[in-house]
C-alpha cells in the first residue's frame, strides 16, 4: 500500500480541501498515522485532535517525510507539507486511497440510534456469518471482528474507530476473506469526520432520545440529531424505526439522497407513528417471556414484501426493544439477500455480551446484567422486565459514572421511581468523584414512597445484597457495567470481577 504526492494533491483538490504545499513533492508514502509513536520511513503524518508540535518532532525523527495538517510547523522543516482546511477530512479521505478503497469490497451494514448499536449490530452479524458463511465483519462498541480467526478479533476504544483506523480494519477484512461488513456509527464519528466520504450499502436510524450533549461531544440536541441523520444521508438504502422521536426530520434527511422506494420504516403492529407514512414492515408479539421471545414479523407493502421476510422469529435475547431491534436487522439482512429461513435460524442463537446476560437461581429469582446506562436504557429494561413480575418486586443494583454524563443521574431516578421497588446504589466508573456523593445525587431524585434505598459502595457486596434479599419471584437486576472488567477510579482502569462472574458465584455459593 502507497500513496504518492500526486495523489495526494489532487484528492485534496477534489475535494476543495488543499490550501498549500511546500517541500519535496516527488514523494511517495508506504504508511500513514496520525500518532508519532507508530511513524516509521516514508510515513505521512496527520497532526489532528489535541496535536502538540513535539508529536511531530517525533515523527520526523522516526523516518516521517510528509505531513499534513491545518497550518505549518517549524518542526516539519525538511517535510514536505501539506495545509488543508480540514484535517479531519482530510486525514478520511486520504486514508480511504492508502487502503485502496476497500469499502468497494464490502456490503456494509450500518447502525445508528442513541440505543440498541451495538445490539441490532449483533444481531445482523450474527444473520450475516449465517447468510455468507463466515465472511463477515463487525465494527461495534465491544469488539472489531475482521476475520475467523482469533487473533482477527480485538476490543475496540470507539464506538466507530478514527478514520485510518477504520479504513485499515476494513482492508484487513478484505484481505480475511470477508466480503460483509456490520458496523455502528456513532453521533461523533461523523461530528469527528471519521467516516468523511464513506456510503453504506444499508443505514439503519433506530432512535433518538436527549444524551451525549456536553462538553467533548454535542453541543446541543439538534447537533446531535444531524450528526446522527448523516449515516441515512450516506446510505444507499435506509430503514428507519418508525416509532423513533424527529421522525418526520429523519425522514427528511433520509430523502435527501435516497428515492422512497429505498426508504424502509418498521414499527410494532399498532403502534403510534408520528407522520402519516405508509410502513413497510410491522412486527407483533402476544407472548413476551423472560428468557426469550418469539415475534412475527409481517410486510406491509409491496415494496416489503418483496424482501420476503414473514415469519415467526425466535429471539435469544429478551425484551420488548430488542424485538425492535431484531425487526432492523432482519429488514437489513433480507436486502442483503439473506432468507427468512436463515436470519430464523441466526437469532435462535445470537449472544450479546453484556446485553439482558440472565444468571438463574431457584430461590432468588433471576438475575439480569443489563449495559443500561441512561433514562431510556433504563425505562426501556425496567418497564419490560416490570411486566413480566407481577408476583414479585424489581431489585436493581447500580450506580453512576464519575466526571460525565452528569444528567444521567436525574434518569435513573426517574426510571427507578417509575419500575422498581427497591434499589440498592453503588460505584460505576466514579472517575475522580465521590461515589457516594455520586449515589446521594441519584437519590435525591427518586420517590421514596415508590422505591426502598439503601447504599453500599462495594459493587460486590452491593450484589449479593440484592440476590440474598430477593426471593423467587423476584427480579434482580445489575445495571449499567454490562461485561466491564474495571472500574474507572481516579484516571486507572482498576480490575474488577464484572457483574456476571459475580452474580454466578453469589448464587453458586448459596
Ligand atoms: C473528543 C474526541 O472525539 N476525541 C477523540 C479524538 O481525540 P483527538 O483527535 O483530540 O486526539 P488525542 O487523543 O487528544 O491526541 C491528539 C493527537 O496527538 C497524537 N499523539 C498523541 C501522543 C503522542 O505521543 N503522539 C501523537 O502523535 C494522537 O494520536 C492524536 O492524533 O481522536 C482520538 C483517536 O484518534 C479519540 O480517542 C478521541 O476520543 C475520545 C477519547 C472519546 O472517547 N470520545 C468519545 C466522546 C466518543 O467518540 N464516543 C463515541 C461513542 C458515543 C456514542 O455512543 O454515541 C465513539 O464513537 O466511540
Ligand atoms: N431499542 C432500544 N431502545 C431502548 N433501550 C434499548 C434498546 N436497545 C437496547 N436498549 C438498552 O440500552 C442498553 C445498551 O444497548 P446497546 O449497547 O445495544 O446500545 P448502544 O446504542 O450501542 O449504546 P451506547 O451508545 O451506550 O454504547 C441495553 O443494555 C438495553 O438496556
Amino acid at each position: 500500500m502507497s500513496l504518492d504526492m500526486t495523489q495526494v494533491l489532487t484528492l485534496l483538490q477534489e475535494h476543495q480541501l488543499f490550501t498549500a504545499v511546500t517541500g519535496d513533492q516527488s514523494r511517495e508514502f508506504t504508511s500513514v498515522t496520525y500518532d508519532s509513536r507508530q511513524a516509521q520511513p516514508d510515513t505521512l503524518f496527520f497532526c489532528k485532535g489535541n496535536f502538540k508540535p513535539e508529536y511531530l518532532t517525533a515523527a520526523k525523527a522516526a523516518g516521517a517525510t510528509g505531513y499534513v495538517s491545518e497550518k505549518t510547523y517549524a518542526e516539519g522543516k525538511g517535510m514536505t507539507a501539506v495545509t488543508v482546511t480540514n484535517i479531519q477530512q482530510a486525514m478520511a479521505l486520504l486514508g480511504a486511497a492508502f487502503y485502496g478503497y476497500p469499502q468497494n469490497d464490502l456490503f456494509i451494514i450500518a447502525f445508528t440510534g442513541t440505543k440498541g448499536k451495538t445490539t441490532s449490530a449483533y444481531f445482523e452479524h450474527h444473520i450475516q456469518r449465517t447468510h455468507t458463511h463466515d465472511q463477515a465483519a463487525l465494527f461495534s462498541t465491544i469488539d472489531r471482528v475482521l476475520g475467523n480467526q482469533p487473533a482477527q478479533r480485538f476490543k475496540s476504544d470507539l464506538t466507530t474507530p478514527e478514520s485510518l483506523d477504520l479504513f485499515h480494519d476494513m482492508r484487513a477484512a478484505v484481505d480475511n476473506g470477508m466480503t460483509h461488513l456490520v458496523m455502528e456509527v456513532s453521533s461523533q464519528a461523523y461530528k469527528k469526520n471519521r467516516v468523511f466520504g464513506l456510503t453504506y450499502d444499508v443505514g439503519i436510524f433506530l432512535n433518538i432520545t436527549p444524551d451525549h450533549i456536553g462538553e467533548n461531544e454535542h453541543p446541543t440536541f439538534a447537533d446531535y440529531l444531524h450528526c446522527k441523520e448523516q449515516l441515512l444521508v450516506n446510505s444507499r438504502t435506509c430503514i428507519i424505526n418508525a416509532e423513533t422521536d424527529h421522525l418526520e426530520d429523519v425522514y427528511q434527511a433520509a430523502k435527501t439522497s435516497t428515492e422512497p422506494e429505498n426508504i424502509y420504516l418498521y414499527a410494532r403492529k399498532g403502534a403510534k407513528i408520528q407522520l402519516p407514512l405508509d410502513l413497510d414492515v410491522q412486527f407483533s408479539n402476544d407472548e413476551e417471556t423472560l428468557h426469550d421471545s418469539a415475534f412475527d414479523v409481517a410486510a406491509v407493502s409491496d415494496k416489503g414484501r418483496a424482501l420476503a421476510l414473514n415469519g415467526t422469529y425466535e429471539l435469544s435475547v429478551p425484551g420488548d426493544y430488542n424485538e425492535s431491534n431484531a425487526a432492523s436487522a432482519i429488514i437489513a439482512g433480507a436486502l442483503s439477500g439473506a432468507t427468512a429461513a436463515e436470519m430464523q435460524t441466526a437469532l435462535t442463537t445470537v449472544h450479546v455480551p453484556g446485553r439482558m446476560e440472565m444468571v438463574t437461581s431457584k430461590q432468588h429469582g433471576t438475575i439480569y446484567i443489563d449495559y443500561a446506562h441512561n433514562y431510556a436504557s433504563l425505562k426501556a429494561l425496567l418497564s419490560f422486565l416490570r411486566r413480566q413480575t407481577d408476583a414479585g418486586e424489581v431489585i436493581v443494583v447500580l450506580g453512576s459514572t464519575g466526571n460525565k454524563g452528569v444528567s444521567r443521574r436525574k434518569g435513573f431516578g426517574k426510571a427507578l421511581s417509575e419500575e422498581a421497588d427497591r434499589a440498592i446504589l453503588t460505584t460505576d466508573d466514579p472517575g475522580y468523584e465521590d461515589p457516594r456523593t455520586i449515589a446521594e445525587e441519584i437519590d435525591s431524585y427518586i420517590d421514596h414512597d415508590k422505591v426502598t434505598v439503601s447504599f453500599e459502595m462495594d459493587r460486590k457486596t452491593a450484589i449479593k445484597q440484592a440476590i440474598n434479599m430477593s426471593t423467587k419471584n423476584d427480579i434482580v437486576v445489575l445495571a449499567g457495567k454490562g461485561e466491564d472488567n474495571y472500574q474507572k477510579v481516579n484516571g486507572v482502569n482498576t480490575p474488577y470481577e464484572t457483574d456476571v462472574t459475580i452474580a454466578k458465584n453469589v448464587v453458586e455459593e448459596l
